[in-house]
């Protein structure tokens, strides 16, 4: 049997039944099957997970008996045939369907033929398979069209035009860039750049910030310079989190959301390994990312520990020269990477994020100094996470105010979605 087909089909379960992210599940599956093509095995799984609704919705239009009568073995089969029907000019007819039917015969046998028999179908009726009727329902219609969860759709519509709204659901289905973060610590940036040409590797400089490469090619953290340190894998949004900490040589930065440590290596890089970053994370076990990307980055001035953020470490107050709260948030600005989030369910854990995130917001303001600054940043494109808390948090603490804030969009600025707000204490003692 095809390996990268198996991989992806076996990726896609592990999303799909173990609730696994799916960069996680890829990495893990590639490891175990050996693809020849993680490029194919990407596409493919990224493109099903990015289209589900959709093809749930055509799928569902094939069945007599509908969509739940299938179990998740055969139905993840189905999605990934239609999607290579639909989708991957690549991929020839007769090897999307052939392929489909061996993948049953091995993960769920009894059900070959109805898969066959549904591609099939598929094939004969693509054309006359439609859409919801947006005049009946609109938010239905742009769910099942970009593939969203109604609540996501709903949440948007109500602060953003219906034109507006389908360019952000447009942008979140596309595929990123590959972006990383030079490493000023190990490399000059021509020097990063031609090393990586010399490989192959088509470079170009990033947008927002200086330190910021856009890289085609493939294999690139299977290379030397990865493995030495010389870059990280990063969204420019994330980058510029660490541009707006704005930490200076010698200074005490907390970083109170750390793991797995993409700001806190970014801000000790922008420091030279020069005063402290203590970053803690309320997971003990996800701490251990952090060190070990440090080592590899030769970085020395962390500190990391655990602690849970909604409280108030008293031998910390107003130590902190820049205080970062990078919230945990519902991530709907990282749909390009991470497409299983859009149909997330809208829970009562979400629900009460806001809370949280103001929780942690206000205990983690008492390390700043006189003077110093706090940055509340979160992954996600939701008004109630983002302005509402920082809104919140600054009528009840009149001692800060606003600096700046930016909010980043995939359809506007081409990274991921991204919420920053920088606040200041101010001198006064407290
Ligand atoms: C958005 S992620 C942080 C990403 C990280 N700053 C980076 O750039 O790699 C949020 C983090 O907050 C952590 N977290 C959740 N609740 C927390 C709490 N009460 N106290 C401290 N950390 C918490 C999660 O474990 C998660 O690692």
């Amino acid at each position: 049997m095809d390996a990268n087909r198996k991989t992806a089909y076996l990726s896609l379960v592990d999303v799909e039944s173990k609730k696994a992210f799916s960069n996680l599940a890829i990495n893990h599956q590639v490891i175990i099957n050996k693809p020849n093509s993680q490029g194919f095995v990407r596409e493919l799984v990224y493109g099903v997970l990015e289209s589900k609704l959709t093809l749930d919705y055509y799928i569902d239009q094939l069945l007599n008996d509908g969509i739940e009568s299938l179990k998740i073995p055969e139905l993840t089969i189905i999605r990934m045939g239609i999607y290579q029907l639909g989708c991957m000019n690549s991929v020839p007819e007769y090897a999307a369907v052939n392929e489909s039917v061996m993948l049953a015969k091995k993960y769920c046998r009894s059900k070959s033929g109805l898969i066959n028999g549904v591609l099939r179908e598929y094939l004969n009726k693509k054309m006359q398979l439609r859409l919801p009727d947006r005049a009946d329902d609109e938010v239905k219609y742009l769910s099942i069209k970009y593939s969203y969860a109604p609540w996501i759709v709903e949440l948007w519509l109500e602060y953003y035009n219906v034109d507006f709204v389908e360019e952000l659901m447009r942008a979140g289905n596309e595929t990123p860039p590959m972006t990383i973060r030079l490493n000023w610590l190990k490399i000059m940036k021509k020097d990063l750049i031609a090393k990586l040409e010399e490989q192959g590797f088509e470079v170009s400089e990033g947008k927002l910030c200086q330190n910021a490469l856009n890289v085609k090619g493939n294999r690139l953290l299977e290379t030397e310079m990865y493995k030495l340190g010389m870059f990280t894998p990063q969204d420019e949004s994330s980058m510029l989190v660490a541009e707006k900490v704005a930490p200076k040589h010698g200074e005490t930065v907390m970083d109170v959301c750390a793991a797995p440590g993409g700001k806190t290596t970014a801000i000790a890089e922008r420091m030279n390994n020069t005063g402290k970053i203590i970053a803690s994370d309320i997971y003990r076990r996800k701490l251990d990312l952090i060190d070990k990307e440090a080592r590899r980055l030769g970085i020395t001035n962390i500190e990391t520990r655990s602690w849970d953020a909604t409280r108030v470490d008293s031998s910390m107050l107003h130590r902190a020269d820049r205080v970062l709260v990078d919230a945990p948030c519902s991530g709907l600005g990282v749909v390009r990477r991470k497409p299983e989030i859009k149909y997330k369910a809208f829970t009562e854990e979400m629900d009460l994020l806001p809370k949280k995130q103001l929780a942690i917001l206000s205990a983690s303001s008492n390390y700043v100094k006189p003077g110093g600054t706090l940055v509340y940043s979160t992954c996600t494109i939701n008004p109630a996470e983002n302005e509402k808390v920082t809104d919140a948090f600054l009528k009840r603490n009149p001692s800060f105010e606003k600096v700046e804030r930016t909010l980043l969009l995939p359809n506007i600025n081409g990274t991921d979605g991204f919420f920053i707000c920088v606040m200041k204490r101010d001198d006064s003692l407290l």
